[in-house]
């Protein structure tokens, strides 16, 4: 169901009614960035104190703060809602905080169609949700042709896989809710939310969700209206009256009119602003990419190496000033096998069950199977199992260039689709970035094979290995990288 909607006229009525304070700043439209916090007098600060104009843009009383804290408070009173968040099992705060919302969404709905039940009590996030825009840019609300853009990206694998979380989600809740009559009949027989409901959610959880000093991952109305920037003028406290307040920075001068931003964070990456925020800033995102690493099809030992490594197995790149740094715990475990000295066994645990457990050079490094660089180290051959992980590790970044490379696309494409031009100019500019660390790291990788290649050791082993004895050795010395496992 299209949710109501309020305009952003409406705010400050909410705001007073709420008993938020803003003191010389409005929210109003930005020039596309959507809302955002406009300064109303001209403040001069210096770098330690603020000399002119009011220390305090905004303040939030805490009652107004959503995380899972509140969620759990205002399950205290609608034992309806405490039944539902109990069903739900409290999988994270995030899932709480969710459940809230789709609640008040559905609550919302109500408004505009009084027959409904009388089910939930309606708080001021209820109003405050129908303030927020319902349009974002972040790639899990993008349409399919326009999640096509993403091909040969960091994030093609990374929405996919989001936007099939989010449907189990979305089916798991609606499955639980059905089942309680009450929930059944607001959530679900009146139509009143829906799957994009649930996507949009989550969206505006991941784009408004603040760290707090104190009250930690929360939303808190009106502060979420400040948009981003490399050159922030104003962030975000606790004070001691337990309000959240948006003060300005030291040393940040505004004119009236101007507009007040934060720092959303300098190490996001591209594919990390692009998801959480629906845009990426190129002048403070990270040079960075993490791709997924898939273990060798052929490796006899890839399902237990997957098994004790624990985590996904990733690669993650990075520009670092004029040098390219890349680390990869799994791509070590990946290039070593039983051969080398490692070996898996399943072992009888004290309760009778059974424990799959790692062995390096016969000693037990469960625990440390995402740390086997360090394992490596004092072994002989350590700079031929780097060998092996830089080789594989570069043709990992040239696979992903060449699927980057052969999917760009411009505008004037026949068959690019319907897709909106901030769908385009984001995809566009996430590759460019991409290809660029993917280009830097391919150089710096193969720089790093060159001079393994030249390590006594490395120039030993190969040389005394009889062509005939090893196909891995004649594979390492020709240098074929798809060889190397
Ligand atoms: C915390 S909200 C800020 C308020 C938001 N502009 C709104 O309309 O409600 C974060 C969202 O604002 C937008 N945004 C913030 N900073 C931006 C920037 N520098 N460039 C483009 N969009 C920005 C993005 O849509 C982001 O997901």
């Amino acid at each position: 169901m299209p949710r109501p909607g309020l305009l952003i006229e409406e705010l400050p009525i909410w705001a007073h009614l709420n008993g938020v304070k803003f003191t010389g700043v409005k929210v109003a439209n930005t020039e596309g960035r959507g809302y955002g916090v406009i300064s109303e007098n001209t403040l001069t600060t210096d770098e330690d104190t603020v000399t002119l104009g009011t220390p305090t843009f905004i303040a939030v009383p805490h009652n107004l703060v959503l995380n899972a804290a509140a969620v759990d408070e205002y399950a205290k009173e609608d034992k309806n809602f405490k039944q539902l968040l109990e069903a739900a099992e409290h999988r994270s705060s995030r899932a709480d905080i969710l459940l809230f919302l789709l609640v008040q969404t559905a609550l919302a709905s109500r408004v505009n169609h009084p027959s409904h039940s009388s089910i939930g009590v309606s708080n001021p996030w209820t109003e405050y949700l129908q303030l927020l825009p319902g349009t974002l840019f972040v790639p899990t609300l993008w349409h399919e042709d326009e999640r096509l853009l993403l091909r040969g990206t960091s994030l093609e694998a990374a929405v996919s896989a989001k936007v099939s979380a989010l449907v189990a989600e979305f089916d798991a809740i609606q499955q639980i809710s059905s089942d309680i009559p009450c929930w059944n009949e607001v959530l679900w027989e009146s139509g009143s939310v829906s799957l994009r409901d649930w996507i949009l959610l989550d969206a505006l959880y991941r784009s408004r969700c603040l760290e707090l000093p104190r009250s930690g991952e929360s939303m808190v109305p009106c502060i979420d209206m400040v948009n981003h920037s490399a050159s922030p003028t104003a962030y975000y406290d606790e004070n001691s009256k337990d309000e959240v307040v948006l003060l300005p920075r030291p040393g940040a001068g505004l004119l009236a009119g101007d507009e007040i931003t934060i720092s959303y964070g300098d190490t996001k990456s591209g594919a990390e602003m692009l998801f959480s925020y629906g845009f990426i800033d190129p002048t403070s995102a990270a040079e960075s990419l993490t791709l997924v690493l898939e273990p060798f099809p052929d490796d006899p030992l890839a399902r237990a190496k997957l098994v004790a490594f624990g985590g996904a197995p990733k690669l993650h790149v990075a520009r670092d000033g004029s040098s390219v740094v890349w680390k990869s715990p799994f791509a070590y475990l990946m290039c070593i096998n039983e051969e080398d000295g490692l070996d898996f066994r399943v072992l009888q645990d004290t309760e009778g069950g059974q424990q799959l457990r790692v062995f390096w050079q016969d000693d037990d490094v469960t625990d440390r199977a995402d740390g086997f660089e360090a394992l490596i180290q004092s072994h002989p051959l350590s700079a031929l199992f780097q060998l092996r992980v830089v080789t594989i590790i570069q043709e990992r970044l040239e696979v992903q260039l060449g699927r980057a490379q052969s999917h760009q696309v411009a505008k004037q494409d026949p068959g690019l689709g319907d897709v909106r031009d901030e769908c385009l100019k984001a995809a566009e500019l996430l590759r460019q970035v991409e290809m660029g660390v993917l280009e830097s790291g391919i150089e710096s990788l193969e720089e790093e094979r060159s001079s393994l290649l030249a390590d006594k050791n490395v120039v030993a082993y190969l040389g005394l290995m009889e062509p005939a004895a090893s196909d891995l050795v004649e594979e390492e010395a020709s240098n074929e990288v798809e060889d190397f496992s």
